[in-house]
């Protein structure tokens, strides 16, 4: 059970879990929790909405990080790559005119030799590692150069970086040009013995005692023809003093190779029989390539318990053959993926796993030709491989071959987490794109509604989807995926918490990283389909752009906490105990919402209060960061900065914010520990004789309103965007509040308010805890307007370039609203958040930023790209007179554009 220091992070949501070679499990809605050493602590393979609270608190983890998964997100363990030449990654995509013995002389060697320059080798091994994990590589084999001192960088960066993996030196004392071979045995086995002190040196994190540390060293014989017989005699003694030392080396690859390793070897009478005769063929013995084993090998192999690590690009790439694989599946022969970069011209075990499965059908297409007849036995041999078997190979299968099946490859109790967050949601671009993944993607469409899934999933189901290179081609985009940034500033890191036994890779979004690296209009449209939502996206942008702060995107949680919320499926009443756990949740929270529970709870106002499925899980998710992440480990002087810029941000514009309650129809002015009151009592100041209203005549209005929009997210799917929506200061008659007007004449333009039971609060947190947006889902529910003061507005100005201009502080108070309703009432109590006043500075009419904002979401075409057109003119001279920090920022922007760049990385947690 995981105690306080030993933080359990429990995932929620769909899982992909190979279970052998012909089957997986595909587990929408399952409960997966990772202790603090990154080892899986328990799986609960189905757990509806509704069961969750009462699961998590079945497991006694009630302080546990739960990583809600998004629609089209799923985790499959993370992929193994069973033979790849971390050297030779410059040199990928060149050499396919050639075969192997000859690539090797002319391309492969002399790009190997460079690795004697150790900062070369620093420099090169650095981004190697990166793109393998980037390519969703979790455990690698790597083969390294000849070279000790680069063979030990290649240890410590893989190290340092995280990755599980396999390094070893190159053992090569002949048939190498002069520049590039191991001058003697002695030498070669001394620098073996120097390598892998070095490399269990390496401090590690502590594993369980039936776990291996993350890194390993491993003997590498190049190939039998780089090594004499003494050399591979004493390699032969060196493991036989450690039985778990792993060695790895090619076999039987190319004829030209197999019949020249012959000759070398007179006495033995096949390739493996080579190795076999120096005690090197045992169970922790990787085999790449085995292109062309004869019968009596694979019984050997198979005898020894030897894995092979099959490559089937590189096969393909050096014109080496197509590997029987399923012969060697009915054997029962441990089988992994390589990619044997640079033989193979792709980082990617998921270009891999597509060659794998075009070497069966060919091998399928060639015993028709041959009509060899098929025996009933024979489940794989000259069949294609479905994706079950794909799955594994990639996974569980490479495991098996590294030695490593009781700690990696699926998922279990007691196995390190090593995984992937995939996702094909709808802004990645295209969810077909993995191929595999995509494959993988299709069970889960079932499991939810089509609404729920992006309908580029749709039809996903075989490697056919493949389509979409163009994202993946570029090495350091492996997983091209929108997904949470993390509360840092400003940019992602790639770097990987070396502490970690694990590595789940996570994809991060950084608004400021974008920002920083595109051209602003790419960025803008960037933030757009990541944020599904064009005034969020903005939102974001310039909150970046203002105060340095993130915004991060996560599920949205339809924060339902009205009696409409029952509508919900799957929403839960909240029984009496719960509505006091969080009324001692919202003594330090800073989403009013709850606060507003709460404190009515306090007064006796309502027991009856739904949480949606997702309210329960955001519910927890607040405990867990007040009680945990955020009081505990951040950083003080950030959240300090932040609220203070927030609060000058407010005092500047007289913004309210959200103080209500849609729950209890009642205004909450007095929201206890909630820095606000102070707000509305400006309000009020401002503006005491204000009553009920009519609606602004146009230039003049007559007593002050929030003028505004809202944009609700109803049961489902359904997007509802309210325009015009008109909330009055209540005044006297229930002070300190705001009030939604509630007319609802179609014909007035100012009208046409709809109620709504969801609010939330957006970019309102965001700013005052300093950094990130951990309201979640402002792409829905969100209102924002302005406060439009009584008496004449400033004149309307024909140019929106220069209404966008004007200094928002010249115009008299401004205040940026959001209203939550209940349903059907009339009399209800709204509030605001300051979303609106993101978009200062960008609109000038009657209305103000209302306006602007409303053009931008209703679709008011002239005033939208007006908007637009002033963030991406190249020349704005107005701008450059210094009115508008928003704009002064965009223009540094584009003053120093940057090239284009990888939008994600990738964070090992
Ligand atoms: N594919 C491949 N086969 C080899 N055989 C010996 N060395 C190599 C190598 O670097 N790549």
């Amino acid at each position: 059970m995981p105690s306080a220091d030993n933080l359990a992070t429990i995932f929620y949501g769909p899982v992909i879990n190979p279970t052998s070679l012909t089957s997986y499990s595909a587990l929408p809605r399952c409960l997966l929790a990772v202790d603090a050493l990154g080892n899986i602590d328990w799986i609960v393979e189905e757990v509806a909405p509704y069961e969750l609270q009462n699961t998590l608190a079945a497991k006694g983890s009630p302080d546990a990080n739960v990583v809600d998964l998004k629609d089209g997100e799923f985790l499959i363990p993370g992929f193994i790559d069973t033979h790849t030449h971390a050297p030779q990654v410059p040199n990928m995509g060149t050499g396919g005119q050639y075969q192997l013995l000859d690539w090797l002389q002319t391309l492969t060697f002399p790009m190997e030799a460079k690795f004697e320059d150790v900062e070369f080798a620093r420099r090169t091994y650095e981004s190697v590692v990166k793109r393998t994990i980037n390519a969703g590589t979790t455990t690698c084999c790597y083969y390294g150069t000849l070279h000790l001192e680069a063979t030990k960088i290649l240890a410590d960066i893989v190290h340092s970086l995280g990755q599980r993996a396999f390094v070893g030196k190159c053992n090569m004392n002949r048939e190498s040009p002069s520049y590039y071979v191991e001058p003697s045995v002695d030498a070669s086995v001394n620098a073996t013995r120097d390598l892998i002190t070095h490399i269990r040196a390496l401090s590690q994190p502590t594993v369980a005692a039936d776990q291996e540390p993350r890194v390993q060293p491993i003997v590498t014989p190049r190939f039998a023809i780089s090594c004499t017989d003494d050399l591979l005699t004493e390699l032969g003694s060196l493991i036989a003093e450690d039985p778990n030392l792993r060695i790895q080396t090619h076999i039987s690859e190319n004829p030209s190779e197999i019949d020249f390793t012959l000759s070398l070897f007179p006495s033995a009478s096949t390739y493996a029989g080579v190795y076999d005769s120096f005690g090197l063929l045992r169970s922790n013995t990787i085999l790449a390539h085995a292109v062309h084993l004869s019968e009596d090998e694979v019984d050997l192999i198979k005898a020894r318990g030897s894995g092979i690590s099959h490559c089937p690009t590189s096969n393909f790439n050096l014109s080496s053959g197509v590997a029987p694989i399923g012969r060697y599946l009915d054997k029962g022969l441990k089988v992994g993926l390589g990619t044997d970069v640079a033989g193979g011209f792709n980082i990617s075990i998921l270009n891999a796993v597509q060659n794998a499965s075009i070497a069966a059908k060919v091998c399928s297409f060639q015993a028709q030709d041959s009509s060899t007849s098929q025996p009933a036995s024979q489940d794989f041999a000259n069949k294609a491989l479905p994706i079950p078997t794909l799955l594994y190979l990639a996974t569980a299968g490479g495991a098996a071959v590294c030695g490593l099946e009781k700690q990696v490859g699926s998922f279990a109790p007691g196995k390190s987490f090593d995984a992937l967050l995939v996702s094909v949601r709808e802004e990645v671009g295209n969810g077909g794109l993995w191929g595999l993944t995509g494959a993988l993607s299709s069970h889960f469409s079932e499991a939810y509604s089509n609404a729920a899934y992006p309908h580029n999933v749709a039809g996903s189901s075989s490697l056919a989807d493949f389509a979409g290179m163009k994202a993946v081609t570029h090495q350091e985009v492996p997983l091209p995926l929108p997904g949470p940034s993390e509360p840092h500033l400003p940019a992602a890191s790639t770097t990987t918490a070396s502490t970690s036994h694990s590595n789940h890779l996570k994809v991060n979004v950084d608004v400021g990283r974008i920002l920083k690296t595109f051209h602003l209009q790419p960025a803008i449209d960037q933030l757009v389909h990541i944020f599904g939502d064009r005034q969020l996206a903005l939102a974001a942008a310039m909150l970046y752009l203002k105060f340095g702060l993130t915004v991060r995107r996560v599920r949205i949680p339809t924060m339902v906490y009205s009696d409409h919320a029952k509508l919900i499926p799957g929403s839960i009443q909240v029984p009496a105990a719960s509505l006091h756990m969080l009324s001692i949740l919202c003594a330090q929270d800073p989403i009013p919402g709850f606060a507003a529970i709460a404190a009515n709870h306090g007064k006796g106002v309502s027991n009856n209060v739904f949480l949606s499925p997702e309210g329960v899980m955001y519910a927890r998710r607040l405990i867990l960061k007040l009680n945990k992440n955020e009081l505990r480990h951040r950083d003080p002087a950030a959240v300090e900065r932040g609220t203070a810029a927030l609060q000058r941000y407010m005092d500047d514009r007289q913004l309210l914010v959200d103080v209500g309650s849609a729950a209890n129809q009642r205004p909450l002015s007095t929201a206890g520990t909630l820095p606000v009151p102070w707000k509305l009592a400006s309000l009020r100041r401002s503006h005491p004789e204000a009553e009920r209203h009519s609606l602004p005549a146009e230039h003049s209005v007559a007593r002050p309103v929030v003028y505004g929009t809202s944009i609700q997210q109803s049961q489902g799917d359904r997007r509802k965007v309210n325009e015009g929506q008109v909330w009055e200061d209540c005044g006297a008659r229930d002070p300190g509040t705001v009030q939604q007007h509630s007319t609802s004449t179609s014909a007035n333009p100012f009208s046409g308010a709809t109620p709504s039971y969801i609010t939330s609060q957006t970019v309102t947190h965001a700013t005052r805890s300093g950094e990130v947006d951990w309201s979640s889902g402002a792409a829905m529910n969100v209102s924002y307007g302005r406060y439009i003061p009584e008496g004449p507005q400033p004149s309307y100005t024909s140019s929106p370039l220069a209404g966008a201009l004007v200094d928002s502080n010249a115009r008299g108070s401004e205040f940026a609203g959001a209203a939550a309703s209940s349903q059907g009432s009339s009399d209800t109590a709204s509030w605001c958040t300051p979303s609106a006043t993101m978009y200062d500075n960008i609109g000038h009419t009657p209305y103000g930023n209302a306006a602007s904002a409303d053009a931008m979401e209703l679709g008011n075409t002239s005033k939208r790209e007006s908007f637009l057109s002033m963030l991406y003119a190249d020349d704005i001279p107005e701008a450059q007179s210094g009115h508008s920090a928003v704009t002064q920022a965009i223009l540094g922007l584009r003053k120093h554009p940057v090239p284009l760049n990888p939008l994600w990385s990738l964070d090992t947690v």
